[in-house]
């Protein structure tokens, strides 16, 4: 077979809720799933070339377990086939090579799951030869991730605020990966569904260019299903209004150079998802509680990221004397950790031609 085109598509992780911004902040940091594709000429006219797409993971990614390679099954590829259903196209329309280089870690809350997605919707978008919009795109993500923050900053790029509009009830899509394989739906389910137009809507916000992410990444999983699932369903006022309050701060602090710690550290607090959080993630009420920047100088704010488990703390120095305290707090729990430092990207998600 020859190859008709290569191409390469790069995603940002994502770090989201950001303390008080639970399914609204999200923050695209410098750390990038890969995807490079070689499309071969189709030999002959058939109906999809699904069984002559090989799927391949390298890099630190390589041989992760439980991410299928069939195409039907993982994430990536599902929601490409997901996208061309949806564009009454029933299977990719080529042979293809794809090699995923994905140094994301799943399952820690660096938006993993949402950059697979964007890579999927991508992905679909050019086997299709759709032509989507990033803004079209974006509604595709979020048929699938329902909420917006982590798809929509490794979408678009940048420091997001972002919301999903009311849905009304017939309007279907693929849930989370592990939901979908429960009901054991299959993407034919949703063939020529019409997506729903301009379904999510964002801004992008100023990010202080000093301000640094230090994540420190537990060597244990948690399921973003499982860490939404244990928040409670009706809330009191007060906790409601904490938290409106402390985003309405938190954004404009965050925008700010030189940034003020103390304002941002106290506007990182949050009430709605990280004290249901704890019984999750050993190590994380006493890691909120005691690392500010009273005790240790270059820190802003710490909080969970995403839905965890990893600890997202925003400095401007000093990042081994902060990370090592909280390596030490997971340490007494006995919880191994990795840290990355990591930059604030303004640029999303790139699909490419390769050279
Ligand atoms: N690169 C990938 N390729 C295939 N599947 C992936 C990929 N990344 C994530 N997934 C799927 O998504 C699941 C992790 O999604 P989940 O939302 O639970 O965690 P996360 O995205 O890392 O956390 P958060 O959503 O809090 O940022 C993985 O178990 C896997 O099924
Ligand atoms: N806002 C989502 C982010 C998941 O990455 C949550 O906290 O469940």
């Amino acid at each position: 077979m020859t190859y008709s085109r290569k191409l390469k598509i790069t995603v940002p992780c994502s770090s989201s809720n950001i303390g008080p911004g639970f399914d609204v902040l999200g923050v695209t940091l410098s750390l990038y799933l890969t995807l490079d594709i070689s499309i071969f000429e189709p030999s002959s006219v058939k109906e999809n070339y699904n069984t002559e797409v090989v799927l391949t993971y390298s890099g630190e990614g390589k041989g992760k377990d439980g991410v299928p390679l069939s195409v039907e099954k993982n994430l990536i590829t599902k929601t490409a086939l997901y996208v061309l259903a949806c564009n009454n196209i029933y299977g990719f329309t080529a042979p293809m090579t794809i090699n995923v280089d994905n140094p994301i870690p799943m399952g820690r809350g660096l938006g993993s799951s949402g950059a697979a997605v964007v890579a999927g919707v991508m992905l679909g978008n050019v086997s299709g030869n759709l032509g989507l919009t990033k803004d079209r795109m974006l509604d595709y993500c979020l048929m699938i991730e329902r909420h917006p923050d982590n798809v929509t900053a490794a979408l678009m790029g940048g420091f997001i605020a972002s919301y999903l509009r009311e849905l009304n009830t017939d309007d279907t899509g693929i849930p989370h990966s592990e939901e979908l394989e429960k009901k054991n739906d299959t993407i034919n389910k949703f063939s020529s569904q019409i997506v729903p137009e301009r379904i999510g809507h964002y801004i992008k916000l100023n990010w202080a260019k000093e301000i640094k992410a230090i994540t420190i990444i537990p060597q244990f999983e948690v399921s973003t299903a499982e860490a939404r699932e244990i928040l409670p369903n009706d809330y009191n006022k007060n906790d409601v209004v904490f938290n409106l309050q402390r985003l309405a701060v938190l954004i404009m602090a965050l925008s700010q150079s030189p940034p003020d710690a103390d304002l941002i550290c106290q506007a990182m607090q949050d009430k709605v998802h990280q004290p249901y959080r704890k019984q999750l993630i050993p190590g994380l009420s006493e890691i909120i509680t005691n690392v500010k920047p009273t005790t240790h100088p270059g820190l802003l704010g710490i909080c969970l990221s995403g839905a965890g488990p990893t600890i997202l703390a925003l400095a401007t120095h000093n990042f081994d004397n902060i990370s090592k305290t909280v390596i030490d707090m997971f340490a007494k729990e006995n919880i191994e950790t990795v840290v990355k430092v990591l930059d604030v990207v303004e640029d999303g998600a790139q699909g490419c031609r390769a050279l």
